[in-house]
């Protein structure tokens, strides 16, 4: 038989989703401490055609998908996303927007009565407006209080910084904001 504390402890459970987008690996070392405290479902989000290598291409054509609102198909295809309470999505600041992949995931699933809560890398500038618009692209979901960190700087040459001391201080800073927002304590069922 389940006594009263026990169901109240089930009713806490959920079941989470880690979906991120990539390009140089930072974001991805945020989405895998994230997933390392509290579980569930990792994904990386692939593009059917994926970004040109080259720093400066890749500038010039999010600028253009962001101007004509341009939603790139994804590969990436999360199966039953309805069973999914909480969805961690991870994302790069990109042109101080929400990367135009990101705006697909947003625009072609529902995330009615889900809890979203974005995170981010940058090169030092900042989220820009990339929180709102993940807002703004779920209307019906309770968007939680994002977390940020200085990531690569691309454009200098400066790939790959989540390692080491950064890695360290990255971690530390994700186990805090999770506590602040409630998000330590849940235990994931997948
Ligand atoms: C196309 C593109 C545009 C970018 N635009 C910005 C920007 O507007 N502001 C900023 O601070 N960093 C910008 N960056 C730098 C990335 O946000 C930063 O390097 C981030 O840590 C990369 O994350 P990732 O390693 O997960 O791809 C841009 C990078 C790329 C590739």
């Amino acid at each position: 038989q389940e006594s009263m504390s026990e169901k109240k402890e089930i009713s806490k459970d959920k079941n989470v989703l880690i979906v991120y987008l990539s390009r140089t690996k930072n974001t991805k070392t945020v989405a895998e401490i994230i997933h390392q405290n509290v579980g569930g479902t990792l994904v990386e989000l692939e593009l059917q055609n994926p970004y040109p290598e080259n720093y400066k291409s890749i500038v010039d054509q999010v600028a253009k998908e962001n101007e004509a609102n341009f939603l790139p198909p994804l590969k990436t295809k999360i199966e039953d996303i309805e069973k999914y309470d909480v969805i961690f999505l991870g994302f790069p600041t990109w042109g101080m927007q929400l990367p135009p992949p990101i705006k697909s995931f947003l625009s072609q699933n529902d995330f009615k009565g889900k809890t979203i809560i974005p995170f981010n890398t940058n090169a030092g500038y900042g989220i820009g407006s990339s929180f709102e618009t993940v807002k703004k692209l779920a209307p019906n979901s309770k968007v939680l209080e994002g977390f940020t960190i200085r990531g690569g700087i691309e454009r200098d040459g400066i790939l790959f910084v989540m390692e080491g001391k950064k890695k360290v201080e990255a971690e530390k800073k994700v186990k805090e904001w999770m506590t602040k927002i409630g998000m330590s304590k849940i235990k994931p069922l997948n």
